[in-house]
């Protein structure tokens, strides 16, 4: 169990972290969703120990991370957001190095890598230079790197930015798997679909601050309201004035609503006044993406990243 309890951080005069409370199980993939600049990646380093300056306490199974340090790390992979590996050496020379850093033998480091490199599926590679992989390949390399030492808890900072479908995949089988032996998993993404297909519980942050946390159906279930989008040539903003939550999505329009049948009725009423034709008009329950525009009032996409392909 990880207490993260009122941890504050400041780079200078910018505070990143506000306050921060939240409480991660043991054996969780706990998804860690915020815009950027919100305080995950700050969050992470705290967890892992890069970042050893802050206010308040973490405590992993009640022992305090300022006074335990060492002992916790060796508890800790940390996967972070770039990709820290060297091109010119080899896939199995790479997890070598970093296997050396951990401080692990020889002999426990030749059969550790070759159990990574077939967990991460790149047993096939382990000769090949790094310079020829794929930008997927090269993050489940990352992500091997970290798992050399075999810790239970692994925090990942987004490491589905920037990689390729199959990659996407063999990182989400890859995280089941973990999950399945009984790790601990932070995961953070801006990637909202993947977070709610692969964590069982969740914190978003925005502008330093938990703005809500807690196990992925009782999240969805607190804020079970629905969503409607629709879209067509004739349906502008003009045309759906006046309507609350009104938000740009795709070619198209939300309305977040708590009376779904009740703002269809209005809908269709406010389109045959204006004789209107929508080209499409669905109905959907709360997902994680709503959620937080609700919360916030922003779209973690109105940062300027892309979305989940
Ligand atoms: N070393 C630093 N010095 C000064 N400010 C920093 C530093 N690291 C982060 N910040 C600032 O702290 C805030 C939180 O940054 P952080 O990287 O934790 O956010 P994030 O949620 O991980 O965002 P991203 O998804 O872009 O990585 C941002 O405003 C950022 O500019």
């Amino acid at each position: 169990m990880i207490h993260i309890q009122n941890v504050k951080k400041s780079y200078g005069t910018h505070c990143a972290l506000q306050d921060v409370e939240l409480t991660i199980a043991k054996g969780t993939c706990f998804g860690l969703v915020g815009p950027n600049g919100a305080g995950k990646s700050t969050l992470m380093k705290i967890l892992v120990g890069i970042l050893e300056e802050y206010e308040g306490e973490v405590l992993l199974d009640n022992a305090t991370f300022h006074h335990n340090r060492l002992a916790i790390k060796r508890r800790i992979g940390y996967v972070p957001q770039d990709i820290c590996l060297e091109e010119t050496l080899t896939a199995r020379d790479n997890l070598l190095l970093f296997g050396r850093l951990y401080g692990l033998s020889k002999s426990q480091l030749s059969k550790r890598i070759t159990e990574v490199l077939r967990k991460i599926g790149l047993e096939d590679r382990e000769k090949s230079s790094v310079s020829t992989f794929s930008g997927g390949m090269k993050r489940r390399l990352n992500i091997g790197c970290a798992l050399l030492h075999d810790p239970d808890i692994i925090i990942l900072d987004e490491p589905t930015v920037g990689v390729d479908p199959q990659s996407r995949r063999a990182i989400f089988e890859l995280i089941h798997s973990l999950k399945n032996e009984g790790k601990t998993l932070i995961y953070s993404s801006h990637y909202m679909e993947e977070v709610e297909q692969l964590c069982d519980a969740i914190g978003f942050i925005d502008q330093g601050k938990v703005v809500e946390h807690g196990p992925m159906q009782e999240v969805l279930g607190r804020h079970h309201h629905s969503s409607i989008y629709v879209e067509g040539k004739q349906v502008t903003a003009e045309v759906l004035q006046g309507f609350p939550s009104l938000k740009e999505q795709g070619a198209g329009f939300s309305i977040v609503s708590d009376e779904p049948l009740e703002t269809l009725e209005q809908l269709a009423r406010s389109f045959a006044s204006q004789a209107v034709l929508p080209e499409r008009l669905e109905l959907s329950q709360a997902r994680l993406e709503d959620i937080f525009i609700r919360l916030t009032g922003t779209s973690l996409r109105d940062t300027g990243m892309e979305g989940a392909s």
